[in-house]
């Protein structure tokens, strides 16, 4: 049996064509990407130049081998490759599960295409039953978590570790707090909402950003879900 993560991270590196600017992605589904394009850098010599979406994911790239630049250093990437907690109407998503979100919208945004991968389970409805993360500035972040809670009564600081005191610090120094919102109806309207809030500096939710999601089955198939229908590859 395979693991439907691999599955999809191996059918979006087919896209990664030699010469590519490319942006990686964070977390459990993106890290099976970052491997099978360094196999691809070390066995078919692909060159690219990549940027990653965190500290985690450009130790890893740099591990496999594969080059790494400044995003500063380019205009647009050609493509990124990264995972989701929750894919939702329309290629919504939410993101942020590892703490990344910033990094990787600011990526997304950067990028001609957005490819996520990811299992069968991140497609679950209703959309919003995830916790929604949403990076906050440390500052005042108590008073940013009660505005926060106008839109859901359930929003947690996130900690370091599960028993941990301390909280979770992303590579930017920001806090996170999960929204635990149950369902979010419109998502594009709570992600402009959410925004206009000063503490908050970004929100788990990515509207209008993906190009495809791909799904990956056990048997090795795989699932492309495009902005308005999806088809069996
Ligand atoms: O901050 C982390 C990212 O948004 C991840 O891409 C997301 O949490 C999915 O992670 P995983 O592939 O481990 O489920």
């Amino acid at each position: 049996m395979l693991d439907p993560k691999e599955v999809a991270a191996r059918e979006a590196v087919k896209a990664v064509k030699d010469g590519m600017t490319i942006g990686i992605g964070t977390g459990s589904t993106a890290a099976f990407a970052i491997r099978a394009i360094g196999e691809r850098v070390k066995l078919e010599g692909l060159h690219v130049r990549a940027v990653a979406t965190s500290s985690r994911s450009r130790e890893m790239a740099a591990e496999w081998g594969i080059p790494l630049i400044d995003l500063c250093e380019v205009e647009a990437l050609d493509l990124t490759i990264d995972g989701a907690d929750q894919v939702g109407p329309n290629l919504s998503l939410i993101k942020g599960g590892g703490g990344a979100l910033l990094r990787e919208k600011i990526v997304a945004q950067a990028s001609r295409e957005l490819i996520i991968i990811c299992d069968e389970t991140k497609r679950q409805m209703p959309f919003g039953q995830h916790p929604l993360p949403v990076a906050v500035v440390p500052f005042g972040h108590t008073l940013t978590r009660r505005r926060l809670e106008r839109f859901c009564q359930k929003v947690l600081l996130r900690p370091k570790a599960p028993d941990s005191p301390e909280p979770y610090l992303t590579d930017d120094g920001l806090y996170i707090y999960d929204m635990h919102m149950e369902t979010i109806a419109d998502p594009p309207q709570l992600e402009q909402r959410l925004k206009q809030i000063v503490g908050v500096v970004e929100v788990g939710l990515f509207n209008g950003l993906a190009s495809r999601v791909l799904f990956g089955f056990h048997d090795g198939h795989v699932e492309e879900l495009l902005p308005e229908h999806s088809a069996r590859l």
